[in-house]
């Protein structure tokens, strides 16, 4: 939301990824070229089109293909893997549980969450221990199974060390204590279709998602080919479209990365609506940092913005556990 964008640039980060192990990547020219879009991405409309990412096809369909099998289960099978605070918040939120902005919105969800131990970060990883319910519904364990998550989460990676180039800084600057261990979350999202005559899908709202930003660093959206829903805030207050390209992912910036960079990338405001009568499923892959990283803005990035420090400190774990206990009535 940080200009009036009329659209979000597509980037073909090819050259990128073809580098992006070599810690002298900057200078490549085709890297530098990436790293120049992504910057200008990041500070016009904190979102961005991926091409050239490397996923393949058929795996992102896949789970997708996966997700709407799910969600057309009956509501009994469904509620077997019910998300609740004992589970860590992980597993299915019924049509209208998630809250945003106080209201309920019209999207089921499976919520799946990098695995903590008890104990493994003291009072702050409490709420959010526990497994993935994997193993107790046929459909979701196919989506654990298909390599995903580990293609999705290399990928955010090595757009990550790109980021940190845009910024100014080095390639590693979301590693090690900050994001070399990133947490990670998949959310699954169902979002019914206009709501039918007899008012199956009817809850207090008809927004599939209410404006939010999101929580980490990098989202990651693998969409439905064939509806526009997904609509992102600009700086007039306009809802800009973000449709479906095929062969693509949508990338937008969360709040710690609006942090660490001092405000000079934004995580923007966004919702989904789904006009379509077609039921419309997204898998979101959000990358964030060490669940236990100490968020503030970094000192390069001070300097660019002038000298002044424009946000305070931020526990990423303790702002997802404000997140997610106040996603549900
Ligand atoms: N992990 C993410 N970003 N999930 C988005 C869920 C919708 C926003 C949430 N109810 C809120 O109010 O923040
Ligand atoms: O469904 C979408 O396209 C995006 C969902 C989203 O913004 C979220 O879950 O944070
Ligand atoms: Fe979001």
């Amino acid at each position: 939301m940080a200009t009036d964008f009329k659209s979000i640039p597509i980037i073909d980060i090819g050259p990128l990824l073809s580098k992006s192990d070599d810690p002298d990547m900057g200078s490549d020219p085709g890297v530098a070229q990436v790293v120049e879009q992504l910057d200008l991405a990041c500070r016009e409309a904190g979102f961005f089109y991926v091409k050239g990412h490397g996923v393949p096809d058929p795996l992102v369909k896949e789970v997708r293909s996966i997700a709407r099998k799910f969600f057309h289960l009956p509501y009994e099978e469904k509620l077997k893997i019910k998300m609740t605070p004992e589970a860590g918040y992980r597993g299915y939120q019924r049509l209208g549980e998630n809250i945003t902005k106080g209201v309920p919105d019209l999207h089921e969800a499976i919520d799946c969450y990098t695995e903590i131990k008890p104990g493994r970060y003291g009072a702050l990883g409490k709420p959010m221990e526990g497994p993935n319910q994997w193993y107790r519904n046929h459909t979701v364990y196919k989506f654990n199974r298909s390599g995903y998550s580990v293609s999705v989460v290399e990928l955010s990676r090595k757009i990550m060390r790109g980021i940190g180039l845009a910024l100014g800084g080095s390639p590693s600057e979301f590693e090690g204590d900050r994001a070399g261990e990133a947490f990670w979350v998949t959310r699954i999202i169902g979002y019914p279709g206009v709501p039918d005559a007899n008012g199956d899908n009817k809850t207090d709202n008809d927004v599939g998602c209410e404006a939010h930003t999101d929580y980490g660093l990098l989202t990651l959206v693998n969409q439905d080919d064939d509806i526009t829903a997904l609509q992102v805030k600009n700086l007039s207050g306009e809802w800009i479209s973000a449709p479906p390209i095929p062969g693509t992912f949508v990338c937008n910036i969360g709040d710690m990365l609006k942090i660490w960079s001092n405000s000079l990338y934004e995580s923007t405001l966004h919702r989904v609506v789904n006009n379509n009568a077609k039921y419309r499923v997204c898998v979101a892959y959000f990358y964030e940092p060490n669940y236990d990283a100490i968020v503030e803005p970094l000192d390069f990035c001070i300097q660019k913005s002038g000298g002044v420090r424009k946000l305070g400190k931020s526990v990423y774990g303790e702002h997802l556990v404000s997140k997610v206990q106040t996603n549900f009535a």
